[in-house]
């Protein structure tokens, strides 16, 4: 006859607060620390809709308190789990004492204050992260938290383990499932509260002793296996376990093996591979291995532990011990030989589900013990095999997750009638610790660092989201991820209904981890609101709702019957699974499909319907952005174009400025040099006035007199140029007076050919005055360079040359001068004729009152063709003109006296620069020609 387990579940609303105390950063920070990932699978179904695969906790409309019927017949009382499915999950806080070193090196505690038993205050130290954040108003510098318990600096380990163990080992002894772990920043003190140190063993050996204590005499003949493994072996809760017969063959062989004490056997005896319990070996085999080292001390009769009292009558046990670590997300089993006895690498352990979906580590030893010192050796082989290293916070920090199991089989008094065996089992858990990767100054180090803190976070998310499905029960719950990391794959079913967790948060005061140890705290802070799940045997009302469903569906029932009988059934008590027959079973596994089947559809439905939405909206979006774009783009442009055009114009300032100031310079310069200039010619006509007997000193006085004259002949030159300009402009006033008489006077056929002549010798004197104009340009042209080079070489041989060309060149302009004067003789003399004609014109018509009137009146006489009066003026002397006397004032009085007396005062500029060539020896021939 199977066991049935009747629950009754009673609707009760649960105040699910937030703990006493905690501020509303702390909220934050754990949502900041811890946030989820996970994804929101709940269907519209939100109660029980999800499979177990996918690690869903079903928080359901409400908590629901679960009062226990009895067992007709076991009278076994009702579980723990049962009577209390609102407790809170248990939180415990340990502060260390300062160690010597820590002492030493002057670290301040004050950071951390216990305000009661149950309440700690943070106060952030100044240098800390924290500190500074909320100085700049990010968080706060104070934090306060709450715990069950907390233990100060000075709790020892007895009180400890009676605070926290005591009732835990009691819990297993009666049945239940327990996982204790420790959790906290590295070096906070978890390897001395689980295994403890010399003579101050920690919670697990005490956990042995205590378990040993209360099974004495309770124990089943260790090496008489077969009557134990050949019945059927099943969970208290409900992941119920059919054990597979032995056989009898392989329990031989390893009684064998034990006999002839070879080193131990491994997956010799197979209880059930999916009953988690892999391979099974002897504790005289495990220990050979074990070294002598000043470990913890067990002694069991110092360590206080109670009777059996309360366990159940006529019950006997059977106790297996197991032991492995997650490193580096690798699972290894710590009772294996070491590689190095083995000549092989380490192996690794796969996880693996049983046929419910429960993880289990496959292949793991399990060894029987029948004392707490048996228990102790095993556990200190698998320490001599755990990854431990020094690092620069613990020179012996454990760079894995431990995890010690200890099972418990209950042997029933009628297990050789058929019946059942139970498995309880209690799990301690030495999280590794926290700590920045940062830290580590080796690659392996920050490997293992990585791992540990991904691995804690994934804790944390799983936590997170456990807390958010209890207390957002009108929302969808979200997805634990429990299959995020090894650590919680192994820990889950502890979260998830079979069995009970408690948490001991270990902690350093220290003010220099603060942070750190501020951060595990907001971790415990999650998990003190947590609620212990509900034993996962709600999984059979939630069957018994589906085929209900299912049948009602069947038979067309309306939607109301349908809600009535459903709820009637939530009402109802439940079982274990094993209350179904196969063939109901079966018929809830098609259920089931057809359900998935129908949730996958109005997920697809679903999902293509938010895709249209999300991609209707995102076009949106996008043309809004484009048009802001744009509008943006076109106030940009117009804005550039602005700061563009202003950067120019003032450039264009700018450069005007700078060429300004560059002009100005250079002139300064050109002044400066002048001077320069002025003042070394002095100095060398000084030099050559002080020595004028030398020879040197007489060539250098005579170039600087030729010097002195070119600079006078061309500031002559330069004159003459200016009066000749002067005259070329008067020149082009008669001759414009010229052509306008000439167009008023119609001349007599004979003065035609006077007047050509006359014309042509004009324009003859204008060519050569342009000649004049030009040459005297290169006149100039040549007389700076004379004088530049002056300013080089004073006393060279070019510049001999420079005022040889340029004499030569004032000659070709005496001569050009010479020619000019010719020609305006020339045209003199043509005037004088024209004048003449002009005068014997008037004369000839004496009544013409202007000189209008007189051109008029010629003009029309021409026409008529009278002559007369023009032979009559020709005998008469003309007035001499303005011009001509300007230009060669007096000239023609004295010409025939000139050769002999020359005239004291220059009539003209021409004679002037005649006599001033006169006055040089060098040029003196080239002058001649224009003497008159
Ligand atoms: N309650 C305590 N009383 C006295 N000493 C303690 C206590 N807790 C811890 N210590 C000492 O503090 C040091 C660090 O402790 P422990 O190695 O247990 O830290 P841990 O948290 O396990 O570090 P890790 O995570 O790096 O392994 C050890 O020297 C230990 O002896």
């Amino acid at each position: 006859m199977r066991e049935i387990y009747y629950l009754k579940f009673v609707a009760m609303a649960v105040h699910l607060a937030s703990p006493r105390g905690l501020l509303s950063d702390e909220e934050e920070g754990g949502a900041a620390v811890f946030e989820s990932t996970a994804a929101d699978i709940a269907g519209p179904r939100a109660r029980g809709a999800a499979l177990p695969e996918v690690s869903l906790i079903f928080p359901g409309p409400e908590p629901r308190k679960m009062v226990p019927e009895v067992k007709v017949g076991t009278g076994r009382q009702g579980s723990v789990e049962e009577e209390e499915s609102t407790e809170k999950v248990r939180v415990y806080l340990r502060i260390r004492p300062l160690t010597e070193v820590e002492k030493d090196r002057g670290e301040d505690r004050g950071s951390v204050t216990i305000q009661d038993e149950e309440t700690l205050v943070l106060q952030a130290p100044k240098d800390s992260f924290n500190m500074k954040s909320s100085e700049r108003g990010v968080g706060q510098s104070l934090h306060k938290f709450t715990f069950t318990q907390i233990s100060g600096p000075g709790t020892t380990q007895q009180e400890f383990f009676d605070c926290t163990m005591r009732e835990n080992v009691r819990d297993v002894l009666r049945g239940e499932n327990r996982l204790l772990y420790t959790y906290g920043v590295t070096n906070s003190g978890k390897t001395y509260t689980v295994q403890g140190s010399g003579r101050n063993a920690g919670l697990l050996p005490r956990a042995l002793v205590s378990v040993f204590g209360k099974l004495q005499g309770r124990l089943y003949g260790a090496l008489d296996l077969k009557p134990v493994l050949c019945q059927e072996v099943r969970w208290l809760d409900s992941n119920e376990i059919r054990a597979e017969e032995i056989r009898r063959d392989t329990l031989l062989k390893e009684e064998e093996a034990l006999t002839s004490q070879q080193s131990r056997l491994r997956g010799g005896i197979s209880v059930s591979c999916d009953s988690g319990i892999g391979g099974v070996s002897s504790i005289s085999c495990i220990t050979t291995q074990l070294e002598d080292s000043d470990s913890v001390c067990l002694d069991p009769d110092s360590l206080s532990h109670s009777g059996g009292e309360d366990l159940e009558e006529g019950v006997q046990f059977s106790v297996w011990v197991s032991f492995f670590e997650i490193y580096n997300e690798f699972l290894y089993d710590l009772l294996e030989p070491p590689p190095s006895l083995q000549s092989r690498k380490r192996a690794t352990l796969r996880l693996s589900d049983d046929r419910h979906g429960n993880p289990y580590v496959k292949d793991l030893t399990w060894v029987q013990v029948r004392s707490a010192e048996e228990a102790w050796k095993v556990l200190r082989v698998g320490q001599q095999n755990q990854s431990f290293a020094s690092t620069h916070l613990n020179h012996n920090s454990s760079r894995s997750h431990s995890i010690f199991s200890i099972r418990i089989l209950h042997i029933h008094p009628e297990m050789e009638l058929g019946k059942g065996t139970q498995i309880s089992e209690l799990t301690v858990c030495d999280l590794a610790g926290s700590e920045r990767c940062k830290d580590q100054c080796s690659g392996k180090r920050m490997k293992e660092a990585n791992n540990i803190n991904t691995s804690l976070h994934t804790l944390g998310r799983c936590i997170a989201a456990l807390r958010h499905n209890q207390t957002n029960r009108s929302r969808p719950p979200m997805v634990v991820p429990f299959r995020d990391s090894k650590l919680t794959r192994v820990l889950q079913g502890f979260f998830c209904g079979r069995g009970r967790s408690v948490m001991v948060v270990n902690i350093n005061p220290c003010a220099s981890m603060y942070d750190e140890t501020l951060q595990a705290l907001k971790f415990s802070a999650i998990a003190t609101q947590l609620v212990h799940a509900p034993p996962s045997r709600i999984r059979v009302a939630y069957i018994q709702a589906l085929l209900r469903e299912h049948a009602l569906r069947g038979h067309n029932a309306t939607l109301e019957e349908e809600q009535e009988e459903y709820s009637d059934g939530e009402d109802q008590e439940d079982g274990d699974v094993t209350m179904f027959d196969s063939e109901t079973l079966l018929q809830a596994i098609e259920v089931l499909k057809v359900e998935v089947h129908r949730q996958r559809k109005e997920k697809e439905e679903l999902e293509a319907n938010v895709r249209e939405q999300v991609c209707s909206e995102m076009m949106e979006v996008i043309r809004r952005m484009e048009n802001d774009f744009s509008e943006t783009l076109e106030t940009e442009r117009a804005l550039m174009e602005e700061r563009y055009e202003a950067k120019i114009s003032n450039l264009q300032k700018n450069l005007k400025r700078y060429y300004s100031e560059e002009i100005e310079e250079r002139d300064e310069k050109i002044e400066f040099l002048t001077a320069a200039l002025q003042k070394s010619k002095e100095a060398a006509g000084s030099e050559e006035a002080a020595d004028p007997s030398s020879q040197n000193g007489l060539r250098r006085s005579k170039r600087l007199a030729s010097v002195s004259l070119s600079v006078q002949r061309a500031s002559e030159l330069s004159k003459v140029q200016a009066e000749l300009e002067q005259c070329t402009a008067e020149l082009l006033e008669k001759n414009k007076e010229l052509k306008k008489y000439q167009d008023l006077l119609t001349l007599p056929p004979h003065s035609g050919t006077l007047t050509t002549t006359v014309d042509r010798k004009l324009q003859e004197g204008q060519r050569s005055l342009r000649q004049l104009r030009l040459d005297l340009q290169q006149l100039g042209l040549d007389l700076q360079s004379a004088e530049r080079v002056c300013c080089s070489n004073t006393g060279g041989e070019r510049v001999r040359q420079a005022l040889a060309t340029a004499d030569d060149t004032l000659a070709k302009q005496g001569q050009a001068l010479a020619e000019l004067q010719n020609s305006l003789l020339l045209v003199k003399m043509d005037l004088r004729k024209k004048t003449d004609s002009l005068t014997e014109m008037q004369a000839r018509f004496p009544a013409a009152p202007t000189m209008l009137a007189v051109t008029h009146s010629t003009g029309s006489c021409k026409k008529r063709g009278c002559g007369g009066a023009v032979s009559d003026a020709e005998n008469q002397r003309p007035e001499k003109r303005a011009l001509l006397r300007s230009l060669f004032g007096g000239h023609s009085k004295t010409r025939n006296a000139q050769s002999s007396h020359p005239p004291t005062t220059p009539a003209t500029p021409y004679s002037q620069i005649l006599r001033s060539r006169q006055q040089s020896p060098q040029a003196s021939h080239g002058f001649r020609a224009f003497v008159f």
